[in-house]
């Protein structure tokens, strides 16, 4: 019998959007550090390989104020995960931090000293960000076509990988089209070496990215066929970097809901995606496609009859690269051929709960999507915080660990590559590409 394959989890720290419920009676701070320890303490309870947090890099704005259905922020990441490296011992702490707006030599020096602060569990999530908006936050405005995004990024992984190998040992000279950086790194090499690379871009040039310098990909992609489509799809580059199937792991996000019974679990699911998507957000997502305001229309009711505004700014801060007069077609045929108000579209569209059921069935279904290749595990995004994983913790992790597929302790002392189950790195190497691949 050929042993089962290992499910590797991540735990998801809430972001500042509509899939936490704020308005939860038991919701606490987003800038308390209770909060965090709460999370964590149970993220490493349930043995989860990191906790997870993803970086915005500006509030987002809503028809031309900040946008007030979400909480406002929440404090810079890599404060937080070093704070959490001093009241955690095993479990990974990764940052979401991007390529296009930071300089690779702060970056990496932050990130060796995390890895150092907390024993080698330090891991970067490799984002390019979105667009001008967020660069007018920064010296360098909204600077980078889509296209030099990820050679940017690219070129700032190498040379962050080199600062790295370095250490204090010897000094860095490196000239390339994006950075110039001569000199010795202030800190020494890292229990890791390399912090674990994470990547979260879904193009074709993000996926190449990721085949040749990710060992983790953070995907959207939860439901069955879609996440075996991506997984066959990037897995399938990795040869050509010389890399095998378990040299990159895939994780994409999955939110939950438990139940005592299948049904139980579809009636929470239901009064979760109306907490999530209240009156209010629902109209304010429309707006989003439509560019106007509409806050005449009623939630209850059917889509607008106008039609949207083309190139309209009414929300900055979030992407939609669709044309919204395609979008608000394709939204209008739905809301008419299943009779749904624009609420119910809301929640159809953007409120379905990737893992619904009994604790037992949420289990199997994890460990089918890792046994059959899907995936190698999932990001669990909860519903509240700090609270939001207790229950999968609590009841989800012992399933899987009854399958077999799951571990029941961490190993002594272990960095995050190997509770990754990742291979070791190449001495020396800037790139996972192998010897003779194609670079
Ligand atoms: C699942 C996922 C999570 C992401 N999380 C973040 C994030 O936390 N912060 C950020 O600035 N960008 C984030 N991004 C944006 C990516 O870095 C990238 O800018 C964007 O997806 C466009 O690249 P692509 O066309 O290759 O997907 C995320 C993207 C994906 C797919």
């Amino acid at each position: 019998m050929t042993a089962k394959r290992r499910i590797h989890l991540a735990a998801h720290i809430p972001g500042v959007n509509n899939t936490t419920v704020w308005s939860a009676p038991d919701a606490g701070s987003q800038i308390d550090f209770s909060s965090f320890e709460h999370f964590a303490a149970n993220a490493e309870r349930g043995l989860f390989d990191y906790l997870f947090l993803a970086e915005g890099l500006r509030l987002r704005e809503h028809k031309g104020r900040l946008h007030d259905l979400d909480v406002a922020g929440r404090p810079a990441t890599l404060s937080i995960l070093s704070a959490l490296a001093g009241i955690t011992r095993d479990i990974g702490l990764v940052g979401t931090l991007s390529a296009t707006f930071n300089e690779p030599f702060e970056l990496a020096k932050q990130l060796a000293s995390l890895d150092h602060l907390s024993g080698g569990r330090a891991g970067w999530n490799v984002v390019t960000s979105s667009d001008a908006f967020h660069g007018a936050n920064f010296r360098r405005g909204g600077f980078l076509d889509f296209a030099e995004r990820y050679e940017r990024a690219a070129e700032f992984v190498t040379v962050a990988k080199e600062l790295w190998n370095a250490g204090t040992d010897r000094p860095v000279s490196h000239h390339g089209k994006h950075f110039d950086v001569e000199g010795t790194f202030p800190v020494p090499v890292s229990p890791q070496r390399h912090p674990v690379v994470v990547q979260a871009g879904d193009s074709a040039d993000g996926r190449s990215f990721a085949a040749q310098h990710a060992e983790v990909i953070f995907s959207r992609h939860s439901e069955f066929g879609a996440a075996k489509a991506f997984y066959d799809d990037v897995k399938g580059r990795l040869a050509g970097w010389g890399r095998d199937e378990d040299s990159l792991k895939i994780l994409p996000a999955a939110t939950f809901v438990v139940g005592d019974s299948p049904r139980d679990a579809e009636e929470k699911a239901r009064e979760t995606a109306l907490a999530q998507v209240s009156p209010q957000t629902a109209i304010a997502f429309v707006e989003q496609i439509w560019g106007r305001d509409l806050s005449e229309y009623d939630p209850d009711g059917p889509l607008p009859d106008v039609e949207p505004v083309v190139d309209a700014t009414v929300t900055r801060g979030r992407v939609r690269h669709d044309d919204p007069a395609v979008t608000a077609r394709a939204w209008r045929e739905r809301a008419d051929a299943e009779g749904l108000s624009i609420r119910e579209l809301v929640i159809a569209l953007s409120g379905r709960h990737s893992l619904v059921g009994t604790a037992s069935q949420i289990a199997d279904e994890i460990d089918r999507a890792v046994q059959d290749r899907a995936t190698d595990g999932f990001v669990i995004v909860g519903a509240t915080n700090p609270h939001g994983l207790d229950e999968f913790v609590a009841r989800v992790v012992p399933e899987l660990q009854d399958r077999g597929s799951y571990r029941t302790a961490y190993d002594e002392g272990a960095i995050l590559r190997d509770t990754l189950d990742l291979p070791p790195l190449v001495e020396g190497a800037t790139s996972l590409a192998r010897d003779g691949a194609a670079v």
